[in-house]
């Protein structure tokens, strides 16, 4: 999918809400484990109940890989259907990849090709030559961790080598790269306040920002500092939807989170005539 593809999605669904696909079997409803595939059940009950309020879905590879080869089936049958059913919903795979060269190629292959997806996350501290085979595949984005959401973000991203953050080296230098253009950003709904001085290094870069909802992240401020006449985000809440009820009726709850947060980027765009 291209950038202006989901620029235009975002417009027509007046939403900017990426959903998390954090499918965890002890939290999703007791009634799903006597079905033969849990996970992509509840994913695609929660994929179907929510698909007209956001243009993103991002299954952390994490929650699969965690039940093995069963998980991957499930992964792998999650981005199936969603390639299949909803094609206007831009994918991404949160697996926060990153290795030398000719690994960083396979692992591209294997969530650009193998599993189709449109995006994937990365560490940035390979450098170079560990994202720039990410960014040789067309119509594919990478999007790499500037200012993560967590508290450990202090540890090294915030810090200051020849007085300038990390995070702000990540960002200067990661343009200068082959294919920057299909360059995305991870940062924190947590660390609203940073996206000023982010704006000022990528005034248009979209953002993939976490951390809304479960972590505390407010959409309103990431909004009021990040947002551009493009819109340029994309907001994630995982738990804060997906897990709204355990019950029968967990999509039909899930889609009211999606709702409540539709309207509320919906306000936003209006109130500043982005749409
Ligand atoms: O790359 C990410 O998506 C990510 C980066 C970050 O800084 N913080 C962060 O929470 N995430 C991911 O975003 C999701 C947040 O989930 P909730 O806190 O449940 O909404 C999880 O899948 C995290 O792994």
């Amino acid at each position: 999918m291209t950038t202006q593809d989901l620029v235009q999605q975002i417009r027509k669904k007046k939403s900017f809400l990426c959903i998390g696909l954090d499918t965890d079997l002890e939290k999703i409803p007791p009634h799903l484990l006597q079905t033969g595939d849990p996970i992509f059940e509840f994913n695609k009950a929660i994929i179907d109940a929510t698909n007209h309020l956001c243009v993103a879905y991002k299954p952390n590879t994490a929650f699969y890989e965690a039940y093995g080869i069963q998980g991957w089936k499930s992964l792998e049958r999650t981005i199936e259907y969603l390639n299949k059913e909803y094609p206007e919903q831009f994918t991404i795979a949160d697996a926060k990849r990153g290795d030398i060269g000719n690994t960083s190629t396979r692992y591209a292959k294997a969530f650009f090709e193998e599993l189709n997806f449109d995006s994937i996350t990365i560490a940035p501290y390979m450098g170079k030559d560990s994202i720039e085979p990410f960014l040789s595949f067309e119509n594919k984005h990478t999007i790499l961790l500037a200012l993560t959401s967590n508290t450990g973000a202090f540890d090294f991203q915030t810090k200051k080598i020849d007085g300038i953050e990390l995070y702000k080296e990540v960002l200067q230098i990661s343009k200068s790269y082959q294919g920057a253009q299909k360059l995305m950003y991870v940062v924190g709904a947590t660390k609203a306040e940073y996206l000023t001085e982010i704006r000022k290094i990528i005034p248009e870069n979209f953002l993939l920002v976490p951390g809304v909802g479960a972590q505390g992240g407010s959409l309103q401020e990431v909004c009021k500092f990040g947002i551009t006449s493009d819109i340029g985000l994309l907001i994630n809440s995982s738990r804060g939807i997906i897990y709204a009820s355990k019950g029968m009726d967990f999509a039909e709850a899930a889609k009211k989170k999606a709702s409540d947060l539709q309207g509320q980027m919906q306000k936003e765009m209006e109130s500043r005539d982005l749409l």
